[in-house]
């Protein structure tokens, strides 16, 4: 398989994320062979591919959880430091497939946790409650619960995470995940789980982020939602980009419906009552979607823990 070109790659002024011949090996294993990708500023890109296509290994490999075998990643034009923490302070933030909040803790706690890499006051600051201290937190706070207002979660600040909806659980890992203030927004399956209604709020969402500068790089199964939302798409097949392109261009790609999509996607939507999933890319992810349509409590809801 040879591997795509970038198409309409963002000019360097405004790239904010450039990954260059990007390629992970577990041992006999390639996960992600020379991937080449860019996002630019105000751009939402979709990352879509069958299962077990390196697509959660690519993400781990833009954000400092793997260290990839060959090839560079910059944000901004820089290159992105090898751990997490600093990638996230950097401006790259994410949210996982499996959602990781902190289950014992408040929404409100939660996402004041994504603000620790914006807040420089140290410990003996925080331990003596210095006055510096007092008004970075309560900055914090402020900033907190516009997100919340932002996703919608406001009137939950003080449930635990552990006690939401799985719905809300996805809202408040993309509220935390703001709270670090990024530039680059990588939401990993973001709808996995969702019902029909909390998918298109999920969409909204996504559109309003955008809006807000910041640009989204998305993991996703629900074809609906990325051809809907996405300026660009790019199908990795066995850890190798594919096609790159707009959604008329990867919808209409043989190779991709061969590999992938199946059947063309129906652009009809779906009643608000249905369960079944927005689309069937495989039979594979077909199964695992339909197991996630569940709004709340399957299969993820015990999935929140604390040690994100
Ligand atoms: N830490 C690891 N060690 C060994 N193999 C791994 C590791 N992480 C991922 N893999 C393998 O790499 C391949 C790509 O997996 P990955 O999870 O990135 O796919 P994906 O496209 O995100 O799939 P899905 O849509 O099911 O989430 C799979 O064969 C997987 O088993």
């Amino acid at each position: 398989m040879t591997t795509a070109p970038s198409l309409a790659p963002a000019t360097d002024n405004d790239t904010v994320l450039r990954a260059d011949g990007v390629t992970m090996r577990f041992g006999g294993l390639t996960a992600v062979r020379g991937v080449d990708l860019t996002v630019g500023a105000g751009e939402i890109v979709g990352l879509i591919g069958p299962n077990g296509a390196g697509k959660t290994t690519f993400f781990n490999c833009l954000t400092g959880l793997y260290v990839p075998t060959e090839g560079t990643v910059s944000y901004r034009g820089t290159r992105l430091s090898r751990k997490p923490h600093l990638v996230t302070q950097a401006g790259v933030a994410r949210t996982f497939q499996n959602i990781r909040l902190f289950a014992n803790m408040t929404v409100l706690e939660n996402t004041l946790v994504g603000r620790h890499t914006r807040t420089k006051e140290g410990l003996w600051s925080a331990l003596l409650r210095s006055p510096g201290f007092k008004k970075a937190e309560r900055t914090s706070e402020e900033r907190a619960m516009e997100l919340l207002e932002f996703t919608g979660l406001a009137h939950k600040r003080d449930h635990l995470a552990r006690n939401l909806p799985y719905g809300e659980q996805r809202k408040l890992e993309i509220a935390r995940a703001l709270a670090s203030e990024p530039g680059l927004l990588l939401l990993d399956e973001p709808t996995a789980g969702m019902n029909p209604q909390e998918t298109r709020a999920t969409q909204d969402l996504v559109l309003a982020i955008r809006a807000q500068g910041i640009a989204v790089l998305v993991i996703e199964h629900d074809m609906r939602f990325i051809f809907n939302m996405c300026d660009r798409v790019a199908v990795l097949v066995q850890g190798q980009k594919l096609v790159e392109g707009t959604a008329d261009v990867v919808q209409a790609d043989e190779r991709v419906i061969a590999a992938y999509l199946g059947t063309p996607v129906d652009d009809t939507p779906t009643p608000d009552n249905a369960t079944a999933p927005a689309a069937a890319p495989d039979a594979a992810a077909a199964s695992d979607a339909a197991d996630e349509t569940a709004p709340t409590g399957r299969p993820h809801q015990g999935q929140t823990g604390d040690t994100p």
